[in-house]
């Protein structure tokens, strides 16, 4: 388990971290998640000792990480991907890497071939892309065998097979008991990955709950509906009691889950439904209504203003370009 207590980090007035109490349970992949500069990264360096708390508490398995004997072998972590030596092989780094932890040298070529490096173990990790890149810092954190792992956005510079690689692995390394504690800025990510969430905003605990708890606790439910006699249901909805808002699209919305009784109200009527949908937000929709006031760093317009039209030659070069790359 990972236990934060009380758990607080402030760089002179900036408040990071906010008095942070929580547990990260095994065997369940746990979300870390809050809007830029919430504080997750910060949280995430006080748990392996990179960052000192300026108040509270942080242990893994009972024990601060500096009490830890070879800690690659309790948890393992992946916080910034391409922290190494750029001369080194990716085969030499996890060798110093499992030197430095009492951890075999065959449990290297095993965690390569895990990640899928083994036919680049030995070329140099400054010509190593992002994705690739990310694979080593992911094997880095499965070297020492840990019960423990931790992940700061792990899919950024991944391609769609590695997203999907690494989601299987965290809820198959959850699934073997381990405890597996991963921020993401990607709620669709999230929703398909995460059990249970951790939801911070400028540093102060949002939410700790349940996946399906999280949606069902911040976003609304409803019922959508579609028919082609529409003022007739409209009618038949109101002497029951019941408020439907009319959509631009045609459609009608009815707040909470009345499905079942909106249709037999429908049938009792003999009123036509083509569509009759219980509706619930997204996670996304789920966050943003949550974290909405947290936000620090807001854009002012979906797409910036646009500059002078540039010329037809320079448009069609433009596209020339994004086809190339
Ligand atoms: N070394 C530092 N010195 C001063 N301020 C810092 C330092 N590290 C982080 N901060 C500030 O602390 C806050 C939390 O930053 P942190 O990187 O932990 O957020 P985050 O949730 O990981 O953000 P993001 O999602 O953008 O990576 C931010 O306002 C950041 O500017």
């Amino acid at each position: 388990m990972i236990e934060l207590e009380g758990l607080t980090k402030r760089y002179g007035d900036k408040v990071a971290v906010n008095n942070l109490t929580c547990t990260v349970r095994p065997g369940i992949v746990t979300g870390f998640l809050g809007p830029n500069g919430a504080g997750k990264s910060t949280t995430m360096r006080m748990i392996l000792g990179l960052d000192r708390p300026t108040a509270g508490d942080v242990r893994i398995d009972g024990k601060h990480y500096d009490q830890l004997k070879d800690p690659l072998t309790y948890i393992g972590a992946l916080l910034e991907a391409k922290a190494w030596h750029p001369g080194r092989s990716a085969r030499n780094h996890l060798l110093c890497l499992a030197q430095s932890n009492g951890i075999p040298d065959s449990r290297v070529r095993e965690v390569l071939d895990a990640v899928g490096l083994t036919s680049v173990a030995r070329k140099k990790t400054k010509g190593f892309s992002m994705g690739m890149g990310q694979r080593l810092g992911i094997a880095g954190a499965l070297l020492g065998d840990p019960r423990i792992l931790m992940f700061d956005e792990p899919v950024n510079g991944l391609d769609p097979e590695g997203i999907h690689w690494i989601r299987n692995m965290m809820k198959s390394l959850a699934a073997q008991g381990r405890t597996v504690f991963v921020s993401s800025h990607l709620m669709s990510e999230m929703a398909l990955t995460a059990d249970h969430l951790v939801v911070i905003g400028q540093g102060r605990l949002l939410a700790d709950t349940s996946m399906p708890e999280f949606i069902a606790r911040n976003s609304r439910a409803y019922v959508r509906i579609r028919t082609p006699q529409r003022e007739r249901l409209l009618d038949v909805l109101q002497q029951a009691g019941i408020t439907a808002v009319q959509n631009g699209n045609g459609t009608l919305e009815v707040d909470g889950g009345k499905s079942e009784q909106i249709g037999e109200l429908a049938a009792r009527h003999q009123v036509v439904l083509h569509e009759l949908s219980p509706q619930q937000a997204s996670l996304e929709e789920a966050f943003m209504q949550l974290t909405a006031e947290s936000v620090e760093y807001h854009a002012h317009a979906e797409a910036p203003p646009q500059a002078q039209a540039p010329a037809r030659a320079q448009q069609q070069q433009w596209g020339a370009d994004w086809r190339r790359s």
